[in-house]
């Protein structure tokens, strides 16, 4: 199968229990969600993300016709000393990310780790469960490594205890950011900092990478 990539970089996970650790972000393109578009934004499932994963034309971004030749790319990104840690991102990875490109990834030394919005089963192979449920979509992926839930969201099917007795090892609320609103994010900081002191099955997990500036 052709893989659509947005973009490739080497950077340091910025969210979650992760964070601090470098990685190869394998940006997929396309979401089951929202179209990406800003005029569809107020009328998709997925309303508040951050990310551009339109089309194939950011840095290490394109099109790629086998998984080995997708996993050589990523491999090329990895400066080389400890463990290859790759984690797939997107617009949501489940609509590409296939046990061939996983198996791909494997061979070349990788641990594999992805970010997903919960709405596609992950396949067995994967090393590190990201599940980041969105509003009232339905959860097809109830187990994993960490659940991050973007905090507060306006469904009340988001609410954070709909979640709390899943099988996840860390429980994260990440606060909500509007890039054009930043006293809005703060705020949205604050009633998380608030949660998580009444609820302490609830960590904080902050954008490290927005802070600090890197990719
Ligand atoms: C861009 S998404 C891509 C992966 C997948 N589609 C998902 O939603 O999990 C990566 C992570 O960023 C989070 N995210 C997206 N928009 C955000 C925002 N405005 N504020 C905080 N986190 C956000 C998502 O919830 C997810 O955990
Ligand atoms: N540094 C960094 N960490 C991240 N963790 C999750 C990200 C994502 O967009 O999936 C992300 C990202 O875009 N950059
Ligand atoms: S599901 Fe993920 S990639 Fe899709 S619109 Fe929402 S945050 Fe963005
Ligand atoms: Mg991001």
């Amino acid at each position: 199968m052709t893989y659509s990539v947005k973009e490739m970089f080497l950077t340091l996970q910025g969210e979650g229990a992760q964070s601090g650790r470098a990685a190869v972000f394998l940006r997929f393109s396309g979401c089951n969600l929202w179209t990406g578009r800003e005029q569809d934004r107020e009328t998709a499932a997925c309303r508040f993300c951050d990310t551009d994963f339109v089309g194939t034309d950011g840095v290490g971004g394109g099109k790629f016709k086998t998984a080995d030749l997708l996993a050589d790319a990523v491999l090329e990104k990895w400066p080389g000393g400890g463990k290859p840690y790759v984690v797939c991102t997107g617009g949501e990875p489940l609509l590409q990310l296939d046990a061939p490109l996983i198996d791909a990834l494997h061979q070349r030394g990788f641990e594999v780790a992805v970010e997903t919005n919960g709405s596609l089963p992950v396949p067995d192979s994967i090393d590190w469960i990201c599940v980041s449920p969105k509003g009232a979509t339905p959860l097809k992926q109830t187990f994993g490594d960490e659940l991050k839930l973007v905090f507060p969201q306006a469904e009340p099917e988001a609410d954070p205890e709909r979640f709390a007795g899943l099988d996840f090892t860390h429980f994260y609320l990440q606060p909500k950011d509007i890039p054009s609103r930043p006293e809005q994010a703060l705020e949205h900081t604050r009633m998380t900092e608030k949660y998580c002191l009444s609820h302490p099955r609830w960590k904080l997990s902050v954008q490290t990478h927005k802070l600090v500036g890197f990719p």
